[in-house]
C-alpha cells in the first residue's frame, strides 16, 4: 500500500504567486502540509501568516530545504540558486517558478540528478507544455513564442533599459523583441520565463524563437506557441489577466496548485 504520510510544503517568496498558493495549502491539498514560508521583509507578512488556519513557521530561505520535503520557488530570479541547490541537494524537490533562472544555473539539474532530487516546471502562465513534451518525445521541427503584454508588464526589463527602447506612452503595438528564448530570458528576466518553460519543454533555448510586442491595445498578457512536429502541428493562445503584479498572470499560482493537487491526487489528468 502507498505511504499515504502527509508531504511537508514551504514556500519561497508571498507575493502574486506564493500568496495564493499558501492560501491554498492552508486551505488543505490531499496528502500535503504548509510547513514553513520565506520573504524578503518578513514583518510585513506576519499579520496575514499568523491568521492562517494553521500557520506555518516564517524562516530565511536557508533552512526551507531543511524543513520542507518541497520547496516551492515563487521568488525573484536572482534568489533561485539559493533555494533551489540545498533542496535538490538533499535529494528533494523544487517547484521552479522563476525558469528563466534555470539557464544560468544549469548546473541544479546535474546537482538534482546525482542526489536524488527533482526540480518540477509547472506551465505557470503557459499553455500546452503537455502537448510540446508529447512531441519532443518524436522530433520537433520548430517552436515559436509570440508574446504581446501591456506596456505595465514589460517596462523596466533589462533589454529596454540596456537599448534605450522607450514603451511609456505608445499609441500602437511595438515588436521590442526578437530572438531566442535564451536572449528573452537574459533582456526580459522577470517577464519571459515562459520563453524558458516551453524551450525546456521542447528543443532547447537556442532553437526556441520569441518575439515580444509592447501592445498598449491588450489589457492581458496573451502568448500564442506555434510548434511543428513529425507527430502534430499546433498552436496556442492563452489570454492571461494579470495579477497584482502586472508581470504576472493570474493563473500562474493556479497552475502551481494544480500541479501540488497532483502530487498525490488518486487520479491524475495530463501529462
Ligand atoms: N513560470 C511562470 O509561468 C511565471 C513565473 N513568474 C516568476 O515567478 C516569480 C515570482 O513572481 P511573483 O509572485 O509575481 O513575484 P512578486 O514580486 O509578486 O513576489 C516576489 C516575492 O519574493 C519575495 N522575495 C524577494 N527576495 C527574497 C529573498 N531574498 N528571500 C525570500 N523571499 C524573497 C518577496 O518578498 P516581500 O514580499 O517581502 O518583498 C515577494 O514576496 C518571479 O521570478 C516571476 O518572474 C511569474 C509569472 C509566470
Ligand atoms: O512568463 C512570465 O514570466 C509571466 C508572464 O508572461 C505571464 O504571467 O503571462
Amino acid at each position: 500500500m502507498m505511504d499515504k504520510t502527509r508531504t511537508r510544503v514551504a514556500v519561497a517568496g508571498l507575493g502574486a504567486i506564493g500568496a495564493d498558493v499558501v492560501r491554498a495549502l492552508d486551505q488543505g491539498i490531499e496528502g500535503l502540509s504548509l510547513i514553513a514560508v520565506s520573504a524578503s521583509s518578513p514583518d510585513k507578512h506576519r499579520g496575514w501568516v499568523a491568521g492562517l488556519k494553521s500557520a506555518p513557521k516564517i524562516v530565511p530561505i536557508d533552512e526551507l530545504a531543511e524543513v520542507a520535503d518541497i520547496v516551492v520557488e515563487c521568488a525573484p530570479s536572482k534568489v533561485v540558486r539559493s533555494i533551489v541547490a540545498p533542496v535538490v541537494e538533499r535529494g528533494k524537490t523544487a517547484i521552479v517558478l522563476s525558469v528563466g533562472a534555470l539557464l544560468q544555473n544549469e548546473d541544479l539539474v546535474d546537482l538534482a540528478r546525482a542526489h536524488g532530487g527533482q526540480i518540477i516546471v509547472p506551465t505557470g502562465a503557459l499553455i500546452g507544455l503537455d502537448a510540446v513534451t508529447a512531441a519532443a518525445v518524436g522530433t520537433i521541427h520548430s517552436a515559436r513564442l509570440v508574446t504581446r503584454k501591456p506596456v505595465a508588464g514589460l517596462v523596466g526589463a533589462p533589454h529596454l533599459v540596456e537599448n534605450d527602447i522607450r514603451i511609456e506612452g505608445i499609441t500602437e503595438p511595438l515588436r521590442i523583441f526578437e530572438g531566442s528564448a535564451r536572449e528573452a530570458a537574459r533582456g526580459f528576466p522577470a517577464n519571459l520565463n515562459v520563453a524558458v518553460a516551453l524551450s525546456l519543454a521542447g528543443i532547447g533555448p537556442d532553437r526556441t524563437r520569441v518575439e515580444i510586442w509592447a501592445d498598449p491595445t491588450v489589457t492581458r498578457n496573451t502568448h500564442r506557441i506555434e510548434v511543428d512536429s513529425d507527430s502534430a502541428r499546433f498552436s496556442m493562445m492563452i489570454e492571461n489577466i494579470p495579477s497584482e503584479n502586472p508581470k504576472t498572470g493570474r493563473i500562474t499560482a493556479l497552475s502551481v496548485i494544480a500541479c501540488l493537487r497532483k502530487l498525490r491526487a488518486s487520479l491524475r489528468i495530463g501529462t
